[in-house]
C-alpha cells in the first residue's frame, strides 16, 4: 500500500522546500520527495510530491510542513493503488548523459556508443540513479579529471548510495582498486545487485569493488585499503566539513578528492575546511544550485 501527499505552490516556493529537504539531516529516508512543474505549459506552477509506504502520520505532515518555513500550502493526501511505491516515485526518471556516462533506469534503453559508458541503475532505497545534479556533476568532473591526465590506482567512494560513482571510477580507471562505503545498511545489497547487473566485479583485487557500511572514513577496512589516490564523497556540506581532515589524511600526496552535496552558498565553508586539511582546489563546476569540487592534496 502506498500514499502520496501533494502540495501545489509557485516554483520558487517548491524549490526552496527541496533545498530545505536536502539540509534536513533527520529526514525520514522512507519518505521520497520530488518537485516538478504541474504541466509543461505552466512552468511557474509547481508541485511537491511526497511518497510514503504508510498512511501519513501527524509527524510526517509536520516534517513536510517544516520544509516551507512555517508557510506551508494545503496538502492533498491520496491512497494509491497497490504498486511498488518507491519505483513509482522514480519511474519518470529520464536517462542522463554526463561526461562519458549514460545512466538510465531499466525502463529506458541502453546507449551503445564508442567511448560512452552505459549504466543501468534501477530505482531503489539507495540514492544515486544519476539524475540528481550532484551525481551528474560528479560524473562530469570524473570525466574531466581523466581528460586532464589523473591517474587512479586506488579509489574510495564514501556515501556510495547505489554504487554509481565507484562504477564510474572503475570504468575510467579499469585496473584500480575500488572501495565503496555508506552509512546506510541498505546499500550493500543494492550495490551488489547493481554491480552484478552492470558487470562490475566485486572483490578485493584490481578492477574490483569492495563494499562496506561505515560512517565517514571510520572503518578498519577503509583504513587498511588506503591510502587512496582518489576519494569521492557526495554527501552534504556539514559532514564534508567534518570529514575534510580524514579525507586529507587518507590521500597520498598529490591525491584527488572529488566532493559534492554542497550548495554553491556552502562552498566557502567546505573549501576552507579542505584548505586546513592540506587540500587545494584544482577545478570546480556548478550544476544548478550545487557545487562540485576537485581538490588535490599538497605534496607532489
Ligand atoms: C547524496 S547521496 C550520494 C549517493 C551517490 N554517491 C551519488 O553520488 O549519487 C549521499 C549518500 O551518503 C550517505 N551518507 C550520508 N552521511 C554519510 C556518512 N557520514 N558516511 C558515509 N555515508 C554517508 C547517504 O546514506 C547517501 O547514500
Amino acid at each position: 500500500m502506498s500514499w502520496k501527499i501533494t502540495a501545489f505552490a509557485p516554483r520558487p516556493v517548491i524549490e526552496a522546500a527541496l533545498v530545505a529537504h536536502e539540509d534536513a539531516l533527520d529526514w525520514d529516508p522512507e519518505i521520497i520527495l520530488s518537485g516538478s512543474e504541474v504541466a509543461e505549459d505552466r512552468p511557474d506552477d509547481w508541485q511537491l510530491e511526497a511518497w510514503l509506504s504508510h498512511k501519513p502520520k501527524a509527524a510526517d505532515k509536520a516534517a513536510l510542513a517544516a520544509l516551507f518555513a512555517g508557510d506551508a500550502p494545503k496538502f492533498t493526501i491520496e491512497k494509491l493503488p497497490d504498486t511498488d511505491w518507491l519505483v513509482a516515485s522514480q519511474q519518470d526518471l529520464q536517462p542522463i548523459h554526463a561526461g562519458r556516462f549514460h545512466v538510465h533506469t531499466p525502463d529506458h534503453p541502453a546507449r551503445d556508443e564508442p567511448g560512452l559508458f552505459d549504466f543501468t541503475i534501477p530505482a531503489s532505497q539507495a540514492f544515486g540513479t544519476g539524475q540528481h545534479a550532484t551525481t551528474a556533476g560528479c560524473l562530469t568532473m570524473l570525466t574531466h579529471m581523466k581528460a586532464q591526465g589523473a591517474v587512479v590506482r586506488n579509489c574510495a567512494d564514501i556515501g556510495t548510495g547505489t554504487g554509481l560513482l565507484a562504477f564510474a571510477a572503475l570504468a575510467l580507471w579499469p585496473r584500480a582498486l575500488a572501495t565503496a562505503s555508506d552509512i546506510d545498511a541498505v546499500c550493500p545489497d543494492v550495490v551488489k545487485a547493481n554491480a552484478q547487473s552492470n558487470g562490475v566485479p566485486m572483490g578485493p583485487g584490481a578492477g574490483q569493488l569492495v563494499m562496506t557500511v561505515a560512517d565517514g572514513m571510520g572503518h578498519p577496512l577503509l583504513a587498511a585499503r588506503g591510502p587512496y589516490d582518489l576519494i569521492m564523497a557526495n554527501i552534504l556540506a556539514g559532514p564534508l566539513v567534518s570529514l575534510a581532515p580524514d579525507f586529507g589524511a587518507a590521500l597520498v600526496p598529490g591525491g584527488h578528492l572529488l566532493l559534492a552535496g554542497l550548495l554553491e552558498t556552502q562552498e566557502a565553508a567546505v573549501r576552507a575546511a579542505c584548505r586546513k586539511a592540506g587540500l587545494r582546489l584544482a577545478a570546480r563546476l556548478v550544476n544548478g544550485d550545487w557545487s562540485i569540487l576537485w581538490l588535490r592534496k599538497r605534496g607532489r
